[in-house]
């Protein structure tokens, strides 16, 4: 099913502007992360998606059918939330069948899909455990086969593995990849984990202050962010800022071009991954900078660097000759690859 925004707004009572004008299309089978900080907008627009809340302006539509109006239920979508949800009081098969229960699927019928999703979700077992008796992960596991048992055609997720830990949590978002393939769903999930977003995503849909900033395959929002928000939102990064002088801007040494159309003495941000700055080692009369501290990070090292104008960079080095950058080293800095937005 395709999801279609279109100048939605909502402003909630009290006047809090939470999402504001705005416009996307998800496509038929995609998965979609929805990214950005704290009070961004996401859950709102997932609600919205579901039909929790109405938009103040604008429609929505899922499957090429204006729903703007339409309740939760007849939406034909299933929700994860993540809290679980579960009802504490019923067993695990309990659970997984309410949805059927509701919508009077008989009994057969019934019971075959519980099965096939117990059996799908490495549950068989534990169909008559109540959710105080799983681990977390099982239980967001029960709660993901109780949202696909009526056979939604979209799933929705709100941070569905935050309260969950690392290890589980990267287990599980492989399988969440895997079930919504087998099942031809179209998803949605909000996240606050930006490396969550990029890895699960087919597209990540980055949201700000109620705006959408970029919406984009993960290695474009990374690779080519449209703009300083995404540039320094997304992945790690070094920004600063700087003047431009005769078309080109300093930095560590060399004289980077900046777009023609932005004049001279205008003031630009320059963005720069750790990952794009090569150390050399120097003598300390040569040297852009010198390291401050490093620290190891499995196959890399991060090294923090101040420059001789105080500027501190974080610079990924190949842990293999993390020796080579120890505090006190005097470095030459070489920028590969550099972002320049307007200030
Ligand atoms: N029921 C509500 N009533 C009033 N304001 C609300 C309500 N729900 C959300 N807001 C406000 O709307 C804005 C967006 O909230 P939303 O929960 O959508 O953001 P979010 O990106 O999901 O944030 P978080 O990551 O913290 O969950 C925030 O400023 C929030 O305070």
């Amino acid at each position: 099913m395709t999801i279609e925004f279109v100048g939605v707004e909502k402003i909630y009572p009290g006047g809090a502007r939470s999402v504001r004008g705005v416009s996307f299309q998800i496509r038929e089978g995609e998965m979609v992360g929805l990214l950005g900080p704290s009070g961004s907008g996401k859950t709102t627009i997932l609600r919205i998606i579901a039909g929790l809340e109405r938009p103040t302006k604008g429609d929505v539509w899922i499957g090429g059918k204006r729903v703007t109006d339409l309740p939760p239920q007849k939406r034909n979508v299933g929700l994860v939330f993540q809290n679980y949800a579960l009802f504490q009081h019923m067993t695990v098969y309990d659970n997984v069948s309410f949805g059927l229960r509701e919508k009077r699927v008989p009994k057969d019928e019934m019971d075959a899909r519980v099965r096939e999703l117990l059996r799908f979700m490495r549950l068989e077992s534990y169909a008559n455990r109540f959710p105080h008796e799983l681990s977390g992960g099982q239980q967001q596991r029960v709660a993901l086969a109780r949202a696909l048992a009526p056979r939604p055609q979209v799933l929705l997720f709100d941070e569905p593995f935050a309260a969950i830990d690392t290890q589980i949590r990267r287990e599980l978002r492989t399988f969440v990849r895997q079930v919504h393939d087998e099942m031809g769903v179209t998803s949605v999930f909000v996240t606050h984990d930006q490396e969550e977003a990029l890895e699960v995503a087919d597209r990540v849909l980055v949201l700000h202050e109620g705006n959408v900033e970029q919406f984009g395959p993960p290695e474009e929002v990374y690779e080519k962010p449209g703009t300083l928000f995404v540039a320094s939102f997304i992945g790690e990064s070094n920004v600063w800022t700087r003047a431009v002088q005769n078309g080109r801007i300093e930095v560590a040494g060399a004289a980077l071009p900046v777009d023609p159309a932005v004049s001279d003495g205008s003031e630009v941000a320059v963005v720069v991954r750790p990952k794009d700055v090569e150390l050399q080692p120097a003598s300390e009369r040569e040297a852009h900078a010198q390291v401050v501290r490093s620290a190891f990070k499995g196959s890399y090292s991060a090294c923090w660097i101040r420059t001789k104008d105080g500027e501190v960079w974080e610079v990924h080095v190949p842990s293999a000759d993390r020796h080579r950058w120890s505090p006190g080293a005097w470095v030459h800095m070489n920028v590969t690859r550099w972002f320049i937005f307007p200030r």
